[in-house]
């Protein structure tokens, strides 16, 4: 509820009881040292939550209050003994789909027209919540990664200070370019919404991405920017990849990533890349999804003189599996050794599985309209 990523939605939740642990304070301050304990933003970003049954008493040692106070504190409504079954079967067969919450029993009212519904897929999202000036985040680290800021979950910062680095968290459209040579490395975030809401931003990093010879990592959002910059097309799913429990397939050995294994992932988007054949050139698949076939991750060929590799899934979990956390660690390790020399942990292509076979084999790939 706290990932900014979320910002927009309606969140509706399979597992019937919500809220029996209540909800921990995040008493470690979101500024210059810290980025809080264990929520992953300063509010609730989501617009409103369905909930079979909440839990008015809550138990658990971190809880702070309830799920409906601290919903109530941040004035985001909830509804609770609705029938979540239902809801979810029908977005299963339809997708996601545009909802409102109303109060009432009127059942003689007309039923809303489309355009009483407000779609958040129409706004910049980003802009709403990407940080307005830079700052910085543990200043004395060795590495100096500039991140740029979609809508970052405070994880992905954590996940990066825990490892020694300096992070500059920058505006989602600031010009990297006339920065970068301050950068051991770049980090693009997460972040809401469309992302063609960002292409301008996407393009304007072009030249760093084409030019830049230091490691660049992109989340989610963030790898969605790097293929629209690689020329990739970005489209919206019907039935977007949610949950901690998606399984992705490596097409290529990196770090810690090794090809031909299959690695569960946290994810929640609900655009993804297109996949083309061939894939721009300097380009190529990373990751596959094993469920729907839809891209999961890409990266620059070992030939392109770059270093650049962005994921769909959310290494950073939390929450969720941990099976990709040292992709974190591989980046720095990649920065460190740009800097300094030293040799990172190195692509082992000789065990990867052929990548066409691969997503030939693999079940129907959903195509936008
Ligand atoms: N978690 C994210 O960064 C989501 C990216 C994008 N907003 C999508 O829904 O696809």
């Amino acid at each position: 509820m706290t990932d900014p990523s979320y910002r927009g939605q309606i969140l509706v939740f399979t597992t019937p009881l919500i809220g029996n642990y209540g909800v921990p304070s995040n008493t470690a301050p979101f500024d210059a040292h810290d980025v809080g304990v264990v929520l992953e933003s300063q509010g609730i970003q989501c617009a409103a939550v369905v909930v079979s049954d909440v839990a008015e008493r809550f138990s658990h040692y971190t809880a702070a209050e309830s799920l409906a106070s601290w919903c109530q504190r941040h004035d985001i409504p909830g509804i609770t003994g609705v029938d979540t079954r239902a809801i979810t079967r029908l977005l299963r067969d339809q997708g996601t789909t545009l909802g409102r919450i109303t109060v009432g029993s009127d059942t003689s009212l007309p039923a809303p027209k489309a355009d009483e519904f407000w779609d958040p897929s129409l706004e910049n999202l980003v802009d709403q919540i990407s940080t307005k000036e830079p700052y910085e985040i543990n200043p004395s680290g060795s590495l100096k990664i500039a991140l740029l800021d979609f809508g970052a979950k405070a994880n992905i910062l954590r996940s990066l200070i825990r490892r020694g680095a300096a992070v500059t968290v920058l505006p989602w459209n600031y010009d990297f370019n006339a920065v970068r040579d301050q950068y051991d490395g770049l980090f693009l975030s997460n972040g809401p919404g469309d992302p063609t809401h960002c292409m301008e931003a996407a393009l304007k990093l072009r030249p760093t991405l084409e030019e830049w010879s230091k490691p660049v990592f992109g989340i989610c959002m963030g790898h969605q920017i790097i293929g629209m910059a690689a020329g990739l097309d970005a489209y919206r799913m019907t039935f977007g990849n949610r949950g901690h429990n998606q399984p992705v397939l490596a097409l290529a050995s990196s770090g810690s990533i090794k090809a031909g294994r299959v690695y569960v992932t946290s994810q929640n988007h609900q655009y993804a890349l297109k996949l083309q054949d061939p894939f721009p050139r300097g380009w190529e698949p990373f990751f596959i999804n094993c469920n729907d076939s839809s891209i999961e991750g890409i990266k620059s060929t070992a030939d392109s003189g770059r270093n650049v590799w962005g994921v769909q899934f959310h290494p950073e979990s939390a929450g969720g599996p941990l099976d990709t956390i040292e992709m974190f660690s591989d980046f720095l390790a990649e920065c460190a050794a740009h800097k300094y020399g030293t040799v990172p942990l190195k692509t082992d292509e000789t065990q990867g599985v052929s990548k066409m076979q691969t997503l030939e084999s693999a079940p129907k790939i959903e195509v936008a309209a």
